[in-house]
């Protein structure tokens, strides 16, 4: 493997009492779609922060592109797209300038700076917003501009802070499309998000975290073999029945999860389970049998749902 570009031992920030992130390893090879999956409050925007040296780190070690983040601020920012949970765009300004107004901050030279700025609005298909004041911008539209702008210094890796919180599907996919390319291209991603479906769809690898601390990683595929079965049965009994009859079906899949609304039955054969419920004649209103995800990842892990 390559060296890492990203690289983190011990990784601990303390808030006064609060410890928001709690001594975390991670290494990120160029050209990675690495993730933090994690639910709100669990660590990932802090980690960022410290990632793109706007936060220091409180304990352990943290280097970017060989850099240690608490001395080259400047440096690692400079070789960095950074794309905040809040699209902190100039609302005022209208969509070409903004990306202008961005590069300059950076210290190029004008005419590369507007050059680029003319490529990444094709790269972010706003072509025909190009003289648009951003707050006329749709919220998918505003996304796309703020992950231009990350783009004006060419940088060799993006962070990406929940990319997609607050978007339809339909302006999701079409981030999630502009994000493959830059990915294709060969720009090492590291996303955080609460959404497991974006999670699958955009990462190579990735880090579940909790409270602080990774409790499990590897790629989509592999923490799901590892942590739960081919396929879950989920199954609804009714209001206030899900508890009294979930001990009715033991034996029943490895392992279920009682939730408020269903019962989750993991079994490799999910049609095979519901045959079973049926057979014992436990009647429920509603089943539905599904492929596992990172969800039921996180649910066997943590106990919890990762959207509460
Ligand atoms: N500047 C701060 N001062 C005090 N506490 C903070 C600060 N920033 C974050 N925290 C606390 O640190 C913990 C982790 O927060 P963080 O924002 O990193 O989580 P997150 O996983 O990114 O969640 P979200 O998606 O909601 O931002 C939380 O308990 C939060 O309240």
């Amino acid at each position: 493997m390559s060296a890492p570009v990203i690289t983190a031992r011990g990784l601990t920030k303390r808030y006064g009492d609060v410890t928001a992130v709690d001594g975390i390893d991670f290494d990120i090879a160029p050209g990675e779609s690495f993730g933090f999956l994690g639910p709100n409050g669990a660590g990932k925007s802090t980690t960022m922060r410290m990632i793109a040296a706007t936060s220091t780190r409180t304990a352990g070690s943290l280097d970017v592109l060989g850099l240690d983040t608490n001395h080259h601020g400047p440096q690692i920012r400079a070789q960095l797209g950074i794309v905040p949970q809040g699209d902190l765009l100039d609302e005022e300004l209208r969509v070409i300038d903004n990306l202008i107004v961005y590069g300059l901050y950076f210290g190029l030279p004008r005419a590369h700076v507007k050059a680029r700025a003319e490529e990444l609005l094709d790269f972010a298909q706003l072509r025909e917003k190009r003289t648009a004041r951003v707050d006329g911008l749709s919220g998918g539209m505003k996304r796309r501009l703020t992950i231009a702008r990350g783009l004006i210094n060419d940088p060799k890796i993006m962070l990406l802070d929940e990319p997609t919180t607050g978007l339809d599907p339909q302006a999701r996919h079409i981030l999630w499309d502009r994000l493959f390319r830059l990915k294709e291209q060969g720009t090492t991603l590291v996303v955080t998000t609460h959404f497991m479906d974006e999670a699958e769809q955009l990462c190579d690898r990735l880090v579940v975290v909790d409270h602080g601390r990774i409790v499990a990683e590897g790629s989509p595929t592999s923490l799901i073999s590892q942590y739960a079965t081919r396929e879950v049965l989920e199954v609804r009994f009714g209001s206030g029945r899900n508890e009294e009859v979930a001990v009715r079906l033991d034996g029943i899949g490895e392992r279920r999860e009682v939730l408020a609304d269903r019962v989750l039955i993991y079994a490799d054969n999910g049609e095979h389970a519901l045959k079973a419920v049926i057979d014992r004649e436990l009647e429920p209103i509603a089943s539905l049998v599904r492929r596992s995800s990172l969800e039921d990842v996180f649910l066997r892990l943590t106990g919890r749902s990762l959207i509460e």
